[in-house]
């Protein structure tokens, strides 16, 4: 391996590199990532820069990283820095055995055998929502920031996939959470004034006064972060000892006897007499297999569709009134839209099908009190069997569970056991029983509230780690496709062929196999937007050694991403877009091992899998549905600033409809 000048030496100085100034050291000729090829270019792969007091030493080819940052010598250099605004360790700043216990919980608790279920629901949810946005943007023709719709969602992501659920649209966890995530977007952690008053908190509230609160806001947002998520742990931690999995159990033995028509009962008697129940229970399918999903596919779709009608024939009193909301049900836009095939993507899970209810609700005329209370009850009295009657979870969440629920007497004994098996999941995940960060509380190192400022730091890092990162990759291959539109077609013409195969609209994390260039696009883009251009400052926890250089307790160790994913022994031409270097001879997608967008050794990204999924999921979906421009000017000259990650400085873009050929 050619490490440049400095291999086979005895153990000598710090690395050679810039002087810089006194005080400030190199801070203001850094420039972005470019300044580290700079650096590269004059002094080696390996070179030591001071950035005020801090000594920061970069490795710049991958044979360095991988020797002196991954396995045994890569222990050396696991501690971090304290955070920004940091109120414990947690994940992102931890160090010693506070960040290993926060990461082993973490590892634990996000080693699921549904972690990508739960993942895919939580990007699903909010991939309705942004498309919703985005036509909304195309039909109106003007060009606009694609990221001021796509920050809200990754945090929306994130908090589904911690929670098990979306937060509610208007909801103010909701309001909070976007409050939070805008702020955090317009922090600039490489600002030397920024850097100031974090190390001086309180002289920058007096500071405050003169128009300096820009600069530090980075506390309050975290504070605020750090209260919204106390509250859900509050929540969790309430529900898990007045919800638990047998007493809704229990309830599912003990169905109520209501009819629709008592919503304005105060407690519903229960005299176990099935045949009373709900007209939705009766709809049943006691031969279908409940572990298996395509099984129970068809059984939900014709559930979907009956379910009004025997719904509306259920009593005399609310016929009519059930009859305009069966019809309300039915016309919504998605299921009307769809021709036959591609119904069946849209209902493909019961948590589909809970959304029909809910958007259903939204549907109904307000005006027209009757059937809102006639369909109010059906829903509370289907919720009301499952459900303890003061459980704080939103009645039309179990509006799902009867409809998969067989009837009595279909002689199948192991209806309720096959039941709890395939919808227990789901019935869990609207109480949160399983979600991930119900899973987290429970493991050992955050069992006790003693461990609750770790925990709460190690949240809030997940914030801080996975919003305008995810948000940023975004936008780095959105505005390459946009700049490169035969890619651009390309891509879209894979998407196509993909999804008639399948006979479906619906992109699916499982379909990313098949759909090899659009990685290949979004890989290349991640290289060259390298959204983190170095990894986070590793510390040296001892006087260590690195190719004959001496690097002291304390020394800042980074892996410059950037360099790596600029290495021209990997990539010709590397600053060009070329997604299909990304793809072999059988069109397979295969990285070079400098590709590293998520970091290196045990200090390596925890969100690099939800990360990929959002990035594929997102860009699949936006590529479906539109062709994206962006104003003239080469990819090249885009402008990038770094703020907490690399990120295109303004980039704004056209979408125009496409007509599905699928
Ligand atoms: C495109 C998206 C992302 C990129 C490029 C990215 C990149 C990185 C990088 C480079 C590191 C530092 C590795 C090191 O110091 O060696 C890191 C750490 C981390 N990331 Fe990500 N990340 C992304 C998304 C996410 C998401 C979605 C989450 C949360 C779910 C997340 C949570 C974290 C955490 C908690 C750490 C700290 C790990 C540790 O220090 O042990 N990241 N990420």
């Amino acid at each position: 391996m050619d490490t440049g000048n400095c291999s086979k030496r005895s153990v000598t100085s710090l690395p050679p590199g810039p002087s810089g100034l006194p005080v400030v050291g190199s801070m203001f000729e850094y420039e972005g990532p470019q300044t580290n090829l700079k650096w590269t270019k004059q002094y080696g792969p390996i070179y030591h820069v001071r950035m005020g007091n801090r000594k920061m030493v970069y490795l710049n080819t991958i044979e360095l990283v991988e020797k002196y940052m991954e396995g045994r010598n890569g222990e050396q250099f696991l501690d971090r820095p304290t955070g920004p605004a940091a109120f414990a360790e947690g994940l992102l700043f931890g160090s010693g055995d506070n960040w290993r216990n926060n990461k082993r919980a973490f590892m634990k608790a996000l080693h699921t055998r549904t972690l990508l279920e739960d993942a895919e629901a939580a990007v699903q949810n909010e991939l309705t929502l942004v498309l919703k946005d985005l036509h909304t943007k195309a039909e109106s023709d003007g060009q606009f920031k694609i990221g001021d719709i796509l920050l809200p969602a990754c945090a929306n992501v994130l908090s589904g996939f911690l929670l098990g659920d979306s937060l509610p649209e208007n909801s103010t966890d909701r309001e909070i959470l976007h409050a939070v995530v805008k702020n955090l977007e317009g922090v600039d952690l490489t600002s030397p004034l920024v850097q100031f008053s974090l190390k001086h908190p309180k002289l920058c509230e007096h500071l405050k006064k003169f128009a300096w609160h820009d600069f530090i806001d980075i506390y309050g947002t975290s504070r605020r972060l750090q209260r919204l998520i106390g509250q859900w742990i509050y929540q969790i931690r309430q529900g898990l000892s007045d919800v638990t999995i047998d007493h809704l159990t229990q309830q599912l033995n003990q169905t109520t006897a209501l009819t629709p028509n008592t919503k304005k009962a105060a407690k519903p008697e229960r005299t176990g007499e099935r045949d009373q129940r709900c007209p939705l229970v009766k709809i049943s399918a006691p031969e279908i297999d409940y572990s298996d999903s395509s099984s129970i596919q068809p059984h939900i779709e014709s559930s979907a569709m009956e379910i009004t009608s025997e719904a509306c024939a259920s009593t005399t009193k609310t016929n009519g009134n059930f009859h305009r909301a069966g019809h309300i049900l039915q016309r919504q836009p998605e299921v009307e839209d769809v021709a036959a095939g591609e119904h069946r993507s849209f209902l493909s899970t019961p948590n589909d099908l809970m959304k029909k209810f809910v958007s259903c609700e939204s549907l109904l005329p307000e005006d027209d009190e009757e059937t809102v209370e006639a369909v109010e009850s059906q829903v509370q009295f289907s919720a009301l069997g499952f459900l303890p009657q003061d459980s704080a979870v939103p009645r039309v969440k179990a509006v799902t569970l009867p409809v998969l629920m067989p009837s009595e007497g279909s002689g199948c004994d192991t209806t309720q056991t096959e039941f709890q098996r395939h919808l227990g999941r789901e019935m869990s995940m609207n109480v949160n029983h399983h979600s991930i960060l119900r899973r987290i509380l429970a493991q050992p190192e955050f069992a006790e509230a003693e461990g609750d400022e770790e925990l709460l730091q190690s949240l809030v890092d997940m914030f801080f780690g996975g919003v305008t990162t995810v948000l940023s990759g975004l936008e780095f291959v959105l505005m390459y496709l946009s700049k490169y539109t035969t890619m651009q077609m390309l891509a879209q013409q894979e998407i196509s062929r993909v999804l008639a195969e399948h006979g479906v609209v619906k992109i699916t994390w499982s379909m990313r196999e098949k759909m090899p260039y659009l990685r290949a696009c979004i890989v290349e883009g991640l290289r060259l937007g390298s959204v983190t251009p170095s990894s986070l400052p590793h510390v040296a926890s001892v006087d260590a050694e690195i190719e004959g250089y001496s690097i002291p307790k304390g020394t800042f160790v980074l892996a410059s991403i950037y360099s790596l994913h600029q290495d021209q022994q990997e990539y010709d031409d590397p600053k060009d877009y070329k997604p299909q270097r990304h793809l072999d001879a059988q069109g397979t997608i295969c990285t070079p091992r400098s590709y590293r967008p998520y970091g290196i050794g045990a200090r390596q990204c925890l969100g690099d899998r939800l990360a990929e999924m959002e990035l594929f999921i997102f860009i699949a979906a936006i590529l479906r549905d539109f062709d994206i421009t962006s104003p003239p000017g080469n990819a090249s000259e885009m402008k990038t600033h770094m703020r907490v990650v690399h990120r295109l400085q303004n980039f704004e873009c056209f979408l125009r409809k496409r007509k599905r050929k699928f």
